[in-house]
């Protein structure tokens, strides 16, 4: 058997498979990386909406994590939903005392149906403790506004922004997703000095339940494969678009992805 490459991913969970821990550890299955989970928070959602969520406990947390890292040490990292400050404060501990080199940050802020997942007065936190550590930070454009504090209604504003991730607020590279705009898909990497920028057409569909949490495994897991950023955002954003392409239709509201498109296409099963 070939090298066995590991991605951890600490996040909140999804009943029904689209988002969250569910969503990633699909992908990491799909991309053959072996997925850990560490469970922030349980979340009670589908299609339709989040009805609630409970927190886990910080003295839980610690223990989910210092168990993963006493027995498998994950080649990258990503977080999703974090909930609370101290959760942050937690997560940012762990992740310099573990020396965690290849760290995806997802800004998980608000789901699509509009329910908030991180606490307001979590985020100067998340910004000042976290996105430092990060390789690289995956925002949506709402999450990259309420991170520079400025509006963006551009593609050159997506590239201003994720200049400024990087250069003021101290990630590595930064990568502005396009979901929310209108027209072509297009996501903005900034890395290295240099702006990258990815394209799809943009699919006419209520089934993007998750595509974030989709999109930022797939980098976690081309990372922990020792590809490039540029490669692993390439690969993120082929498998995101084949995913919405070929929409399963599932549930009565926003549907999940299709987990299976990339590797049905590219692979032929
Ligand atoms: N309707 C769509 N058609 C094609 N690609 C899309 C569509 N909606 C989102 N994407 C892509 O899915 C990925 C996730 O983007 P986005 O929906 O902005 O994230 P989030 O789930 O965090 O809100 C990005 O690569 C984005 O370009
Ligand atoms: C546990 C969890 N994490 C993230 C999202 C965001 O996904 P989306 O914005 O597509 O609803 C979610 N709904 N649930």
């Amino acid at each position: 058997m070939s090298n066995i490459y590991k991605a951890l991913s600490i996040a909140g969970t999804d009943p029904t498979g689209g988002a969250g821990i569910h969503a990633d550890l699909k992908t990491f299955q799909e991309q053959r990386v072996y997925g850990m989970a560490v469970i922030t928070s349980v979340v009670a959602q589908n299609t339709l909406g989040v009805k609630s969520f409970e927190e886990v406990s910080i003295e839980n947390i610690s223990e989910q994590i210092d168990c993963v890292f006493e027995g498998i040490i994950p080649d990258a990292v990503k977080t999703g939903m974090l909930a609370s400050q101290s959760i942050i404060e937690l997560i940012a501990n762990k992740l310099k005392k573990n020396e965690v080199k290849l760290y995806v940050m997802d800004p998980v802020m608000v789901a699509k149906s509009g329910h908030h997942l991180l606490h307001e007065e979590a985020i100067s936190s998340l910004k000042a403790l976290l996105i430092p550590l990060a390789t690289i930070i995956t925002p949506n454009i709402p999450e990259a506004e309420v991170i520079i504090g400025k509006n963006i209604h551009t593609i050159n504003d997506m590239r201003n922004a994720a200049k400024e991730i990087v250069e003021v607020y101290g990630a590595k590279a930064a990568v502005i997703k396009g979901g929310h705009m209108q027209g072509e898909a297009r996501d903005i990497l900034y890395y290295n000095g240099e702006i990258k920028e990815f394209s799809s057409a943009r699919y006419n569909t209520v089934n993007t339940h998750g595509t974030g949490c989709t999109f930022s495994a797939v980098i976690t897991a081309e990372l922990a494969k020792n590809n490039s950023i540029e490669d692993s955002v390439k690969t993120g954003k082929e498998f995101i678009s084949q995913a919405i392409q070929k929409t399963l239709n599932l549930g009565k509201g926003q549907g999940p992805t299709n987990h299976f498109a990339y590797n049905e296409k590219n692979k032929g099963y």
